[in-house]
């Protein structure tokens, strides 16, 4: 990685990271940093762990029975995984983004108040409401009708609501997993610059298939592959991690340039 990797501070620290579903390793051996105030992507083909990795950073595989995370995951300098830690904390400062945008079938507010009610804040309500839907470029959209079923609203509309759920808990890092791929392109393009706003705020991290929308909005980019077992399985395992500048134009790994240029995968 380049010097200014040195210099930025990690919020994640992955160290010889294990995932298994059961007795099967669906992700080994995974070593890589995710830095403060940067877009990371990982990338790579159908299978290859990318998903379950970001659920990592969030505890959320804790939520799927069977699921082990062995190695070390360091989120600002703790043990991630560690007795002490408190998962729905963890949630709480990590939120997380979906593949299908999906509010609540509430109101709009009660959508972006939801989290925070939750989490018994009840002070500046509206106010919180207001900035997160503001941050997201929501609230011009739907300020006159915040009593509206948030379902009600259109896809890109609906990511960003939901977008605006997440960060109204003023979280410090958001996992989108695939936060695109149900959206036309002008709803694409909307959140990709909404993106480029929060890092401003908060560290993203993202899963996405295509490869245009990483090379456009992450900083940083994380190429995984997956490779068969002699028992007929597959195990996913990072390829390289660097700035997506070099990823894209000079990687070190040729599977990462036959990937990137379109000849596997
Ligand atoms: N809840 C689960 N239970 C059991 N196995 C799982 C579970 N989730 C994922 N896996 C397995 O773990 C491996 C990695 O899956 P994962 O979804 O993390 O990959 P991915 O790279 O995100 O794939 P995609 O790009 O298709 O979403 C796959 O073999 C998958 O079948």
């Amino acid at each position: 990685m380049s010097s200014t990797v040195v210099e930025t501070r990690r919020v994640f620290e992955v160290k010889n990271l294990d995932v298994y579903y059961g007795d099967t390793r669906a992700l080994r051996d995974v070593t890589m940093d995710i830095l403060e105030g940067q877009i990371t992507a990982l990338i790579g083909p159908s299978g290859c762990g990318k998903s379950t990795l970001l659920r990592c950073f969030n505890r959320t595989n804790d939520l799927i029975p069977g699921a082990e995370v062995k190695g070390e995951l360091n989120y600002r300098g703790q043990k991630l995984y560690g007795k002490e830690v408190n998962p729905i904390v963890v949630r709480r400062r990590i939120g997380m983004v979906f593949q299908q945008p999906n509010p609540f079938p509430k109101s709009i507010f009660d959508n972006v108040a939801y989290g925070l009610r939750v989490n018994g804040i009840r002070d500046r309500l509206n106010e919180r409401v207001e900035t997160a839907l503001k941050d997201v470029g929501l609230w011009d959209e739907v300020k006159d009708n915040l009593k509206k079923l948030g379902t009600s609203l259109s896809g890109g509309q609906k990511q960003r609501l939901c977008i605006a759920r997440a960060i109204a808990l003023q979280p410090d890092v958001i996992l989108m997993d695939e936060p695109c791929s149900a959206l036309d392109p002008i709803s694409t393009k909307r959140i990709e610059d909404l993106m480029n706003n929060l890092k401003e705020k908060y560290t993203i991290v993202i899963v996405t298939h295509n490869m245009q929308q990483a090379s456009r909005v992450a900083d940083y980019t994380a190429f995984f592959n997956a490779e068969a077992l002699d028992n007929g399985g597959r195990v996913g395992y990072l390829v390289e991690v660097d700035t997506t500048e070099k990823m894209f134009h000079d990687a070190t790994d040729e599977r990462t340039r036959d990937y990137i240029s379109g000849r596997f995968g």
